[in-house]
């Protein structure tokens, strides 16, 4: 079977939040991975022989912890090992970086090899956020510039706006939730309030008042609440429901 023989990277958004995890290396590239991590919300330890001034000042604001040594597997017992949840191997050793991949793995930690992608658990994307919305772009490590130059072009085609609009889109889907009983008429819903002009809103001034009356109206309703594909013909038609953002 064709599936078998797949080995393409699995794509997940992991939730580190208030995890604990652990960065081996304090040099420029660590720095790196240590901020996108303290985004993530993650519990920063590091160990190094060295920090760069960055991570030196972000420990003396408690937001990371550094123990300035050489890594060596004994010095962690398994006990202590226990809470991370994954590890990065940031040092300009391969051959301490692929110990610290030995080590985290035989704990069935994910890891991420700096220098050795095909030895990484994980490899991190460039990465564009607005809010909610989270762009990814992996190359596999075949081009870590290629992921940046790709990531850069849907910087500029994805504006600020793209931050409220998912916060928006997330409010709605929550009131339609709890108005609209009948999930093909949800489900719909979802789809086709894509085409209202939202964006186009927010970007000229005009959203925070449509999106009050669009409330309202919702709360109103009525909503076809029939059996699924079943829509009662006194209330809103899908054309309706189509247009319904563009005309309250
Ligand atoms: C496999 C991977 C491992 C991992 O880190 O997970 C990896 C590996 C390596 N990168 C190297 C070099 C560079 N990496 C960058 C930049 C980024 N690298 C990132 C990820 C990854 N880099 C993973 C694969 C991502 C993918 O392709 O999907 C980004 C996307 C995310 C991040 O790290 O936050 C971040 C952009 C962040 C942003 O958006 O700004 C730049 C550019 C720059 O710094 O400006 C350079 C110098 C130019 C160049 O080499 O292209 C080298 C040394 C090569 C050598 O010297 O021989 C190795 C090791 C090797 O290839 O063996
Ligand atoms: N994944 C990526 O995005 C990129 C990866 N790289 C790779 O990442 C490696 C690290 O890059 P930089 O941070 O620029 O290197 P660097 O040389 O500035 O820093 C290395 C750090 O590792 C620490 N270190 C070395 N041996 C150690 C040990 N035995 N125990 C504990 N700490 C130890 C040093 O104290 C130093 O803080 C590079 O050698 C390169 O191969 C380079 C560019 C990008």
């Amino acid at each position: 079977m064709e599936l078998l023989n797949m080995k393409y990277p699995y794509p997940i958004m992991v939730n580190l939040a208030g995890k604990q995890c652990l960065v081996i290396g304090g040099g420029p590239v660590a720095e790196r991975k240590v901020f996108s991590l303290l985004e993530a919300g993650a519990r920063v330890t590091m160990i190094s022989m060295e920090f760069t001034e960055r991570l030196a000042e972000l420990a003396n604001h408690s937001a990371v912890v550094l123990h300035r040594q050489t890594f060596h597997p004994s010095m962690m017992t398994s006990e202590e090992f226990m809470p991370f949840t994954l590890v990065v191997a940031a040092t300009n050793s391969a051959e301490v970086n692929a110990q610290v991949y030995e080590f985290a793995t035989v704990h069935g930690k994910l890891v991420n090899v700096v220098d050795q992608p095909e030895l990484s658990s994980y490899i991190q994307p460039s990465v564009v956020r607005r809010g909610k919305l989270v762009i990814a772009v992996s190359t596999g490590g075949a081009s870590p510039s290629a992921a940046r130059k790709i990531a850069r072009e849907l910087d500029n085609n994805y504006g600020e706006e793209y931050e409220i609009y998912l916060d928006f889109l997330s409010e709605v889907r929550h009131l339609v939730q709890s108005q609209i009983a009948d999930k093909q008429a949800r489900q719909r819903m979802f789809k086709e309030m894509l085409d209202w002009d939202v964006l186009e809103k927010i970007r000229d001034g005009s959203f925070d008042n449509w999106k009050d009356k669009l409330y309202l109206a919702i709360e109103r309703g009525p909503w076809p609440n029939g059996l699924a594909g079943q829509v009662d013909t006194d209330r809103p038609s899908w054309s309706t429901i189509t247009d319904f953002g563009q005309r309250v």
